[in-house]
């Protein structure tokens, strides 16, 4: 009883806010590094002769660990058994430990000539040492998340998971926008050196994080990680997966993000190849998307707050991103200016689907099944990010090769486009399928949060 009238740590706005702040920071950083190699493909062929198989390999080396070890699912179980401090120190480790790798094999290795696999040396290490670091920035996304929920329960819980996602775009948009100027001043390796940095700085964020957290436990003394709310259960396992929303919500997110994400890696190369955009640029608005979704999704998250509507509002993002992917595959479209206006409508796109996204499955999914939930949700995306810059950069190098200039490739884009596009097809299908399901079940995913 004297307990809970004790003013606690996250009673105060200054501190919880400052927490988010903290770890929001070692975030960015992960979203810095995650995306920081994408905008030097062409220059990985110049210069370290990797081709488009190696990068695509590379690229969806981020989920490997997560698809095929089942990461994603062993790092909700470690969250729930260790709680937040110890997973959060753990993941933010294993993202420094992988990008030393991956900087090392790019650096130390660039010039061995022997195989793993079939695949050069470099590529190889490289790959793995991203694949771990793919571990630690997933499981730091669900810890994360879980942080938020304890610091900012019954206070500004969505709006600090918006503002926490918001700033972790801060970190692409910025990898996007530096890593060639960066990459042409200095080493080609640099912006991963610079990400390692940051990375180190997070972990140093999160040590301190963790003095906060561990004060704020023994204010409310109860361990908040032991509470049955927020476990990850193998009951609930069963019970999600026989639930027909969790199925078009995973697939919607697959779909929606491979066409996203994995789009985005190979988008500085098609702006330099297709539009005769500026290198220098080019990785600026390859992270168009990433720099409006920074803006845009509080403000859709609040439209959705208000009016609801995020069964139709999903079906629209998907049906934008159709249209982008379809003038991105039109070859005979090749101006600049509309390169960079369907980049900042699918950075329109890229906000509004998230935004509706996440919160429905707060409708979909009773509290104490929610982490579950999203860490089965993350491992499906993660299929997707693995599989989709696999196929494309087999696809780069098996069918797309047009021509040669300063000893990397020219690529005909068309192909990879009709791909993305076709995605973007099924996940209006399945947004639809959703809307359909929303009337037939009563998710209420249409209704406004705040009424
Ligand atoms: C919140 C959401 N995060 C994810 O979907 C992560 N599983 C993957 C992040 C990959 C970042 N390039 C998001 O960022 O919208």
């Amino acid at each position: 009883m004297k307990e809970q009238n004790l003013k606690k740590l996250n009673d105060s706005r200054a501190i919880r806010w400052g927490a988010l702040a903290i770890v929001a920071f070692t975030m960015m950083a992960a979203y810095y590094v995650n995306d920081v190699v994408a905008p030097l493909k062409t220059m990985l062929e110049t210069d370290l002769k990797w081709d488009s198989s190696e990068f695509g390999l590379f690229t969806g080396a981020y989920s490997f660990l997560n698809v095929f070890f089942l990461m994603l699912i062993w790092g909700g179980l470690i969250l729930d058994r260790f709680g937040i401090r110890f997973t959060g120190k753990l993941a933010t480790i294993l993202m420094v430990l992988g990008t030393g790798l991956e900087y090392y094999a790019m650096t130390g290795m660039a010039d061995a000539t022997g195989t793993i696999w079939g695949y050069k040396v470099s590529v190889f290490v490289a790959s793995a040492g991203y694949s771990v670091f793919g571990v630690g920035a997933e499981v730091a996304g669900i810890t994360v998340t879980k942080m938020i929920a304890k610091w900012f329960r019954g206070k500004e819980m969505a709006t600090a998971m918006g503002v926490q996602v918001a700033l972790a775009r801060v970190g692409s948009q910025a990898a996007y926008a530096v890593a060639i100027p960066m990459a042409r001043a200095y080493e080609i390796t640099t912006p991963v050196l610079v990400g390692l940095i940051c990375l180190i700085g997070g972990l140093i964020a999160f040590f301190a994080f963790s003095v906060l957290d561990k004060k704020l436990d023994r204010q409310i003394e109860a361990e908040v990680d032991n509470s049955p709310e927020e476990k990850f259960s193998f009951k609930d396992v069963a019970k999600i997966l026989s639930n027909p929303g969790f199925w078009l919500i995973a697939l919607l997110c697959v779909l929606f993000y491979s066409c996203v994400f994995p789009f985005q890696k190979f988008a500085s190369e098609l702006m330099i190849s297709k539009y005769g955009i500026d290198e220098s640029v080019a990785g600026f608005f390859a992270g168009l998307p990433a720099l409006g979704a920074l803006f845009l999704t509080p403000v859709f998250g609040g439209m959705v707050d208000k009016r609801g509507k995020a069964a139709s509002i999903m079906m629209l993002g998907a049906a934008m991103l159709i249209a982008v992917h379809c003038i991105y595959a039109l070859p005979f479209i090749t101006s600049s200016w509309i390169a960079i206006v369907l980049m900042i409508v699918l950075g329109i796109a890229f906000s509004l689907v998230p935004s509706a996204m996440w919160p429905s499955v707060a409708k979909i999914f009773p509290a104490h099944q929610l982490g579950t939930a999203y860490a089965l949700i993350f491992f499906i995306q993660n299929i997707g990010l693995w599989g989709i810059p696999t196929l494309i950069g087999i696809v780069l190098d098996k069918y797309c090769v047009v021509g040669k200039a300063n000893g990397a490739n020219l690529y005909d884009y068309t192909l990879p486009m009709c791909i993305f596009t076709g995605i973007a097809v099924l996940s209006l299908i399945i947004a639809f399928a959703l809307k359909v399901a929303d009337k037939k079940f009563g998710y209420k995913l249409e209704e406004a949060n705040i009424k």
